[in-house]
């Protein structure tokens, strides 16, 4: 097949745009085409058959590139260019060791390119002429099979995408394992999907949509043909006997069709993949749809923080192998949405809490499995040496013992797992008998099948050892027969068997010695019968070395044939080690069994997962949904209203992957999907499109969600001035409330927000609570409670919390000046932003209502500070301010200082002027901090 018909160039390729592409044939070369030497022409050869990536062709110890390539190789490597001259021409050229390939691949691999790996097929001792080479690999970002360049947590996926619009398809494969799975959908689902698998290489088909991808990934147009629906068809035939059976439809069979298609061709194109043991196919609706944005923001496999602070797989990673590992990961990108399933995993985990013995059997012995499902990969590719198949057989001698551990469990998962546990005794004794315990890594050199496997090999090494023996008692015979007390038999590389004689003994050398070498101080000889066993020697150990890579070949092919079972095995296992981690980490940190299936979330004293292992105290709180679907939440910034929302996400996604969770008691429904918009003030850099990108994720959501969604939606419309957010957060609320249902937390500090839930019978208060103290020089101070209670906060401490960052305190105290001038000043002006914002939404029947129903918050005017909600305040201040979320209500119950009136200079007239000018109400209290410092920077200058 020819892949080189429409390949396009990758775009992540570092290349100035006019400059020559370094992958494809070299001008230079095809113009002299006819005078090349041998070698320079198959290398022409071989960068014309592919054209789409840069050849490394092998010269000696070393994969070389030439002309542009080389430029390109040696710029990106970091090593020296040199040149190759001939009677045609002068050619650039840069080389890779191959002893120490993988970090230069890498460098070329993350700078965009794919590497066609061009090796010598034929032993150069035993070429007549030149040696020949062909591509063994083609190294792309989706099609790595190295260990060195993949990581072992997560799997490596090259996709492809096919059809449009109902019927877009994307294909995945993990090509180190085999994991090679199909689905389609809308082309927003399928869009979501890919941005949750972030496939490191992605091939588009013609008619595929033209996808946003929010990952970097290396795209390209493949070859039409292997798209097409019968080719395709014939490329899967390879794979299962019934590919009609697998697909749904044609995209679904054109996406993967042309992705194995392409895996075979970077895999050195010599047929079917046989790791590829099942192509399974799958529907996203089947699990609890996180999409980027939730597995971003809820950190469950990334931390936000720029100094990389831990995330939810980070704190449950406890697995024992690796196969674990990438299963633990699946599992939380993709929980179950199947009560049935998710109760096995919790009966499962549930024992395995009860019998701490049996678990840390079942982990220490996992502990010795190595990556079966790449090892397996590797047998089948041909590419394992000894030591993997040792690795193997060390991995298929815990399984015995895992099962024996496994085998007092009583629920019905864990004894239905031992049962599928193969031990398969047949590969693991056949490697045992024929491998020997430390092989070396090469497996050409010999050293590497046992005594005993082989008769005709052990033939040969005893015609070899004989030998050597001989050789060893020479020197002794020859010392006597001579009476030579220093002469010495010894071997080099060049001149092999001789018997060295120094200078003052020469006279008594017999005649039978001929003169091999001579040295400064002595001579070096071989007798006939020395020469005759060298031979001897010599020819047994290559015969046996030949025999030992055949004997080995074998072996390795005779495993190959028990590829499936080996890959269930490394299922069974993968899903025993998930199981065993989580009830670790249930033992270890005190989660509980959810109970599934309920109506509504309840959860009794909840706590973060991650945020409780990463600080010293945790404050648990409740979430209960049972008397309102939507829960708005206020409370000052650092009180814990994100911690909070994200914990009860967490908890629903351990529970749905399967794991017990955090919290006294929880009670759970099954959610479909989780949305989550977190608040523009992460975002700050990002400045104007920073709204648009939330809006259109609010958007997202807001078309999406249903009422078994879990919605999070921290600050939205934060990033807009307080008029236009505070009616969108409004208009948002009562949209989820009305139509979309969803169980949903809004954490805002617009407290005009908390006066929905009078009217809005589904919406409910709740606020973070904060203790306010004194100090000792009568400043005010908060201390942060993390704890969570019903109805509405009363006031937000913006300017404390200014404070506890670390904000110097002249602009602290400046700030508090003037906001309370601002404050008097713009009372009124802030009384009519509101007043706009409800105008605005005067069309709004709901809204009218909550005006003249004099249920705001704000209007209200409850100077207490109490019952702006539909449950008791906790009462948390004395003083009172608008409730507004400007920046007045959050320095709201502060003490002003007493200003002394000295504004002398004219800088200081014109930050005055400045502060005048603002519209403190359409301020952001963000923005606020913002112009404070900028103001108190004036100031300094
Ligand atoms: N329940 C809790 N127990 C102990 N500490 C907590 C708790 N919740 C939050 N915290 C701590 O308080 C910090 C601030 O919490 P969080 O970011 O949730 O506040 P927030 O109210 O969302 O703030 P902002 O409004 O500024 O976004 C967290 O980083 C965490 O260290």
């Amino acid at each position: 097949m020819n892949h080189a018909d429409g390949t396009a160039v990758p775009e992540a390729a570092s290349q100035a745009d006019d400059a020559p592409r370094p992958e494809g044939p070299p001008q230079k070369m095809v113009a002299a085409r006819e005078e090349l030497t041998p070698m320079l022409s198959q290398y022409l050869d071989l960068c014309e058959s592919h054209p789409d990536a840069i050849v490394m062709f092998q010269v000696g110890d070393f994969y070389e590139a030439f002309c542009e390539a080389a430029e390109e190789v040696a710029r990106v490597c970091e090593v020296t260019l040199t040149k190759r001259e001939d009677s045609t021409g002068t050619y650039p050229m840069a080389g890779i060791p191959i002893d120490n390939a993988a970090s230069y691949l890498e460098a070329l691999l993350d700078a965009g390119y794919r590497v066609a790996v061009a090796d010598q097929v034929e032993d150069a001792s035993e070429a007549s002429g030149l040696v020949d080479r062909a591509v063994t690999q083609v190294i792309t970002p989706g099609t790595v099979v190295d260990d060195e360049l993949l990581s072992g947590a997560t799997a490596t996926y090259l996709g492809a995408v096919a059809g449009s619009g109902d019927e877009t398809a994307l294909a995945t494969v993990d090509v180190s394992t085999g994991e090679c799975q199909v689905t389609s959908g809308s082309a927003y689902e399928i869009g979501e999907e890919l941005d949750r698998l972030a496939p490191a290489e992605l091939l588009s088909a013609a008619d595929a949509p033209d996808f946003e991808l929010g990952f970097e990934t290396l795209v390209s147009n493949p070859d039409p043909e292997a798209f097409d629906v019968d080719g395709a068809s014939e490329t899967l035939s390879a794979y299962v006997s019934a590919p009609e059976s697998v697909v749904e439809n044609e995209s679904e069979m054109r996406a993967v069709g042309g992705l194995l298609d392409y895996a075979e061709y970077t895999q050195g194109d010599d047929g079917p993949l046989e790791y590829v043991s099942r192509v399974r196919r799958y529907d996203p609706e089947r699990s609890l749809q996180l999409d980027a944005t939730a597995i971003r923001s809820l950190e469950l496999f990334e931390s936000r923080s720029p100094s990389g602070g831990r995330t939810l797989v980070g704190v449950l990673d406890e697995t024992a192998c690796a196969l674990g590992r990438r299963r633990l990961t699946a599992w939380l990108r993709r929980p179950s949405v199947d009560e049935r399933e998710i109760r096995r995993r919790h009966d499962a985990v549930g024992e395995l809490i009860d019998r701490p013995l049996a678990r840390e059997t079942v982990r220490d012995h996992l502990s010795e499995v190595y990556d079966l499902e790449r090892l397996v990969s590797r047998v089948s590719r041909e590419r394992a040496n000894a030591r993997d198949l040792r690795a193997l057989k060390t991995t298929l001698d815990a399984v015995p013992e895992v099962k024996s551990a496994l085998s007092e469990m009583e629920t019905d998962p864990l004894q239905r797992l031992c049962d599928s546990l193969d031990e398969l005794a047949d590969v693991r004794d056949l490697i045992g008998e024929a491998i020997r315990p430390d092989p070396p890594q090469e497996i050409t050199e010999g050293g590497v099948i046992r005594e005993g496997f082989d008769d005709e090999l052990d033939e040969i090494r005893a015609t070899e050892r004989e030998g050597r023996e001989w050789v060893s008692n020479l020197e002794e015979q020859e010392q006597e027969r001579t009476g030579i007390d220093s002469l010495e038999v010894g071997y080099n590389q060049v001149h092999g068997y001789y018997i060295e004689v120094t200078n003052p003994n020469l006279d008594s050398v017999p005649d039978d010695y001929t003169r091999r070498q001579t040295l400064k101080n002595s001579e070096r000889f071989y007798t006939p019968e020395l020469k005759r066993r060298e031979d001897e020697i010599l020819s047994a150990s290559e015969k046996a070395d030949a025999l030992e890579y055949e004997v080995f070949t074998n072996v390795r092919a005779d495993v190959a044939e028990e590829v499936e079972r080996l890959q269930s095995l490394a299922d069974s296992l993968a899903t025993l080690d998930v199981l065993a981690t989580f009830a670790a980490v249930a033992a270890a940190n005190d989660y509980v069994r959810p109970e599934m299936g309920t109506d509504t979330v309840e959860i009794e004293a909840g706590r973060h997962p991650v945020v409780e292992r990463t600080q010293g105290e945790f404050v648990p709180n409740p979430a209960d949904f049972s008397d309102g679907h939507v829960a708005v939440i206020t409370g000052p910034n650092m009180s814990g209203k994100s911690t909070y929302m994200r914990q009860v996400a967490l908890i629903a996604i351990l529970a749905q992957a399967g794991s017990f969770v955090p919290a006294r008691a929880a009670r759970l429904p099954i959610l479909d999907r989780i949305f989550t918009r977190v608040g523009a003030s992460d975002d700050i850099a990002g400045g104007q499109s920073t709204f648009m990108r939330e809006m259109a994720e609010l958007t997202d959501i807001l078309h999406n969600a249903t009422e078994d969604s879990l919605v999070l939606l921290d600050e939205v419309g934060r990033g807009t001035s307080t008029t236009d957010g505070l009616a969108i957060a409004r208009a948002t609320t009562e949209f989820v409330h009305d139509e979309v249902g969803a169980t949903t937390l809004f954490a805002t500090h617009y407290h005009d927000l908390t006066a929905l839930s009078e009217r809005l019978p589904e919406a409910f208060n709740l606020h973070f609570t904060v203790e306010k103290t004194e100090r000792e020089s009568g400043e005010p101070d908060v201390t942060f409670l993390h704890r969570v209670a019903d109805g509405p906060s009363s006031s937000s401490y913006g300017v404390e919390v200014a404070k506890l960052a670390g904000v110097p305190s002249t602009v602290v105290e400046r700030a508090r000046e003037y906001i309370r001038e601002a404050d008097g000043a713009d009372n009124g002006q802030a009384d009519r932003a509101v007043e706009t914002a409800e105008a605005a939404e005067s069309d709004s029947p709901t809204a009218t209502q909550a005006t003249t129903n004099g249920q705001d918050g704000r209007r209200a005017g409850n100077e207490d500070g109490t019952e702006t909600g539909n449950k008791p305040v906790e009462q948390e201040g004395t003083t009172s301010a608008p409730k507004d979320g400007t920046l007045a209500a959050y320095v709201d119950g502060i003490e002003a200082t007493e200003t002394d009136g000295r504004v002398t200079s004219d800088a200081e007239d014109d930050v005055l002027d400045e502060i005048r000018s603002l519209d403190v109400a359409g301020t952001t209290p963000l923005e606020a901090l913002n112009t404070l410092d900028r103001l108190k920077q004036r100031l300094d200058d």
